[in-house]
């Protein structure tokens, strides 16, 4: 794929349009902080310190849902990380939000309300669409340029993602560009050793389609979680069924035919859980061999340690890790080995490693590990599913095509 612009391509002094994905947990109102605001900070900064005049963009919920709020409090945390104020205007693209855009002076920030309460900008439509909406018309000529920091959210066709990007120079901000590259690394890049990919959590579907997408990419799968479970369904153990029907048997219906296909053509490249963790009549954390499971009687909610003793030397001798979804329930301690244990032997190594997924990235700071540790930590959901899959991102291609066009 030819690439798109990024801020070392932005013109000196301009008026920049940026969108960003600043959607946020929201717990009876309050919205929570989280890395999407400290990994924006930093575009958003180098923007003001730069000198443009900048405007954000972002979303917050969806209409009807309890976390479709305004973006008050978005910007006040976000001035924080980015060490800049950060003004509000709780408007989206009327007279006010007009005003306070001519207002802005070199260095200055201002966030435009929740893009979501426009009603053009919801509505999954052709960019050429979204671009002769009023919102796009009556916005895209106050600025000289539109900056797309919003990799998190590229899979949608939003008026925000998709129209600006017809009417303006567009770029790639800083998190685009960071997760762009990490994200697409496992269908585009060459590795000269091994490539692993853990996958686990509870959407057997994406589990799947991440694993016949990546097949030819892939040298090792690591199973855990529901999805792990589903699989040793599939070769024979009486687990991944009966006791949690809403997790297991409408995944298996749907799946069944997709798992035993995988793992019949593809049994040397999945390694399955050889252990699994239940919580005891004690409450304690037990463990059973799959071996010795009989019939299921209990949830398992976490791959054993001989399991993660099986794991660790794998990711030791692989050149690259990519991980999808947690293997256990981590965000209760004693059902956090899997996935702790596994992520710790990816920050022990050097190998390339990316980790992916709202959940699983989170236990990465829930369990004192840093970051650094790894080669890239995802703050993108769906976005970074599509990636592994190659599927496109459509507010990326229009940063393409922007950069195409304007140099052809
Ligand atoms: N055996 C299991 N039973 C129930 N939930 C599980 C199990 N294993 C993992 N999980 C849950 O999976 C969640 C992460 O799954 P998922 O949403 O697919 O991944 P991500 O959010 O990282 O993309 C975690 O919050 C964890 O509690
Ligand atoms: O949080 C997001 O996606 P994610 O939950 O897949 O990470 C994006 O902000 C997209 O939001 P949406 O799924 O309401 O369109």
């Amino acid at each position: 794929m030819s690439s798109f612009r990024t801020l070392d391509d932005l013109p000196a002094e301009q008026r920049v349009l940026v969108r960003l994905d600043l959607n946020s947990p929201v717990e009876d109102g309050v919205v929570q902080d989280n890395r999407r605001f400290s990994r924006h900070a930093e575009t958003v900064a180098e923007l003001a310190e730069s000198g443009h005049r900048v405007a954000l963009m972002a979303h917050q919920g969806r209409p009807g849902r309890d976390t479709f709020v305004s973006l008050e409090q978005h910007a006040d945390i976000l001035a924080e990380h980015a060490g800049v104020d950060v003004d509000f205007v709780a408007d989206t693209f009327g007279d006010d939000a007009l005003a306070a855009v001519r207002d802005l002076d070199a260095g200055d920030v201002l966030l435009l309300e929740n893009t979501r309460m426009t009603d053009d900008e919801l509505p999954e439509k052709a960019p050429e669409e979204h671009a002769a909406s009023d919102f796009v018309q009556t916005l895209a000529p106050e600025f000289d340029a539109y900056v797309n920091d919003a990799y998190s959210a590229a899979h949608r066709k939003h008026a925000s993602l998709v129209g600006f990007p017809l009417k303006l120079p567009s770029y790639a901000g800083r998190v685009m560009e960071t997760e762009y590259e990490a994200n697409t690394a496992i269908a585009e890049r060459e590795f000269d050793g091994d490539v692993t990919m853990v996958v686990g959590g509870t959407k057997a579907t994406d589990v799947i389609g991440v694993m016949e997408a990546l097949d030819e990419k892939v040298d090792q799968f690591l199973l855990g979680g529901v999805a792990g479970e589903l699989f040793l369904r599939a070769a024979g153990y009486p687990v991944g069924e009966d006791v949690d029907t809403e997790l297991f048997d409408e995944q298996w219906s749907a799946n069944e035919e997709t798992i035993r296909s995988v793992l019949e053509e593809r049994r040397d490249q999945v390694t399955l859980a050889s252990d699994l963790a239940y919580e005891d009549a004690d409450g304690e954390r037990g463990e059973v061999a799959v071996e010795d499971i009989v019939e299921k009687t209990q949830s398992f909610l976490d791959v054993g340690s001989d399991t993660v003793a099986d794991y660790e030397p794998v990711i030791r001798d692989s050149e690259a890790v990519f991980v999808k979804g947690a293997l256990g329930v981590f965000e209760d301690e004693r059902f956090s080995v899997g996935t702790v244990g596994v992520l710790e032997a990816i920050a022990d190594t050097d190998c390339f490693s990316v980790v992916g997924g709202g959940d699983t990235s989170r236990a990465i700071t829930m369990y004192g590990m840093s970051e650094d540790d790894f080669s890239h930590v995802s703050i993108a959901g769906g976005a970074y599913i599509r990636a592994l899959t190659g599927e496109p991102l459509p507010a990326v291609e229009l940063l393409v095509q922007s950069a195409a066009e304007d140099a052809a």
